[in-house]
């Protein structure tokens, strides 16, 4: 399979150059040239299988040109050793529990599977290969952990200084050895235009090799849709009927268009919703259809703070640019932080469920949405855990307890290196590794 970029100026390239290049050199997103669809019967017989099966259907539809099928079906296994679980909140309600990974956020599923799709890549590859990551919180702890310790790739994760939580942070900054954390004097948008310069910089390109590990690389992001059709298939096996809603909690925008590829390869999905909280720039285009990026600006939902999402050039492309269309399959909303407070607040009290500051936003705007007859999922994109502080604010001193695997990285020592968003500092910084 070939992908092309969505810039359009440069040729398409194989899966191999997509995946260790990561952005393509017209600084457009990679996008495969082919959406295979599933037959509808795979949709009446997908509830009798496993997520890990269901996923190696997905993947083959996406890199079994490219892959041999034993490698990709270790690579999926591999991948998926734990569940995306769906738990019912309320009547018709439903989580889809992104958060069961080694780093309790969704970006474990599309972070380890990238990880292995390049270590065969990169077999017999003499180079050091050097990972550039920006992260607004999950992104970092998932690829930080999905790379750690494996020889010949470097990692460097930039995130902005005080804007993530505590516990997102020490999942990136305590691990040493191959990964290198970037304290940023920024916001995730300096984060995310510093690496994308950096992909585009000849005299480093020249020097070293570069990819990068956010939803921008099509292992990464593509891999997003495997829950989607796992999700219909769970709600299926026990008996749920009525068409699906998936509502997303949305910054970068890589799961929601994880989704919309699953639905272009046969899902039968309603419609999406993009739920943002105050960086509703999507929200707003879907309102007036113009896309007017701007500067992020600070949240309890921090993993959303993101004012240039990088996925929307993939949106715009799947529907030939089109408002239209694009207003036929997704629907916005988005919310304040004293509405996610409330949110988080009276799921706890009504439903007893804990919902972390994203899922409030993904179920604030499912409740809001949703008709009669209708079935509705939202993302629970991490563990409340991570946002223990945030959490315990709304919710009380001790409600949240923080498991095992979240505590291990609590007791290390947070090892970063400060950088200003100047592109010519961070430049120089590279050059001398
Ligand atoms: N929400 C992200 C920001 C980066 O998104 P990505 O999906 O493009 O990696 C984060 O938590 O870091």
């Amino acid at each position: 399979m070939k992908y092309f970029s969505t810039n359009k100026t440069v040729p398409s390239v194989s899966l191999m150059e997509a995946v260790t290049k990561g952005l393509a050199s017209d600084n457009g997103l990679f996008m495969p040239e082919r959406i295979e669809e599933f037959h509808p019967e795979f949709f009446r017989r997908i509830h009798k299988l496993s997520f890990q099966e269901i996923s190696f259907e997905v993947a083959k539809k996406f890199f079994g040109e490219d892959v041999p099928e034993n490698i990709l079906k270790e690579i999926v296994e591999d991948t998926l050793n734990f569940d995306c679980p769906i738990v019912k909140v309320s009547d018709s309600l439903y989580s889809l529990e992104l958060f069961h990974g080694p780093t309790l956020a969704f970006k474990d599923v599309g972070g380890r599977f990238m990880a292995r799709l390049l270590r065969y890549f990169l077999q017999g590859f003499q180079k050091e290969v050097n990972v550039l990551v920006a992260t607004s919180g999950d992104t970092g702890s998932a690829v930080a952990n999905g790379f750690y310790d494996v020889p010949g790739i470097k990692v460097y994760v930039l995130y902005p200084k005080g804007l993530v939580s505590d516990i997102q942070e020490k999942q990136f900054t305590t691990l040493g050895k191959n990964i290198t954390a970037l304290e940023i004097d920024g916001t995730f948008d300096d984060c995310q235009r510093l690496v994308k310069l950096a992909f585009l910089d000849q005299t480093l390109n020249d020097k070293m090799v570069l990819t990068s590990a956010n939803s921008i690389n099509v292992a990464r992001f593509l891999p997003q849709a495997f829950y989607y059709f796992n999700a219909y298939a769970r709600l299926r096996e026990a008996g749920i009927d009525g068409e699906v809603v998936f509502s997303v909690p949305s910054g970068n925008f890589g799961n929601l268009t994880a989704g919309l590829f699953a639905k272009f390869m046969g899902l039968p999905v309603s419609r999406f919703i993009a739920a943002n909280n105050e960086n509703d720039i999507v929200y707003k285009y879907l309102r007036s259809g113009k896309y007017e990026p701007k500067s992020s600006v600070s949240t309890i939902a921090n993993a959303m703070d993101v004012g240039a999402p990088s996925n929307f050039a993939r949106i715009l492309e799947l529907y030939n640019h089109s408002h239209q269309e694009i207003s036929n399959d997704m629907v916005g909303y988005r919310y304040s932080d004293k509405e996610i407070r409330e949110t988080m607040k009276m799921v706890y009290e009504k439903e007893n469920y804990m919902l972390d500051p994203h899922g409030a936003v993904g179920y604030r705007a499912l409740k809001a949405d949703l008709k009669a007859g209708e079935v509705g999922v939202f993302l629970e994109t991490a563990h409340p855990a991570k946002f223990t502080e945030t959490v315990e604010s709304v919710l009380g001193k001790g409600t949240v307890v923080l498991p095992e695997k979240l505590a291990a990285f609590m007791k290390g020592e947070k090892l970063s290196i400060n950088l200003n968003t100047e592109f010519a500092n961070f430049k120089q910084f590279l050059l001398q590794k």
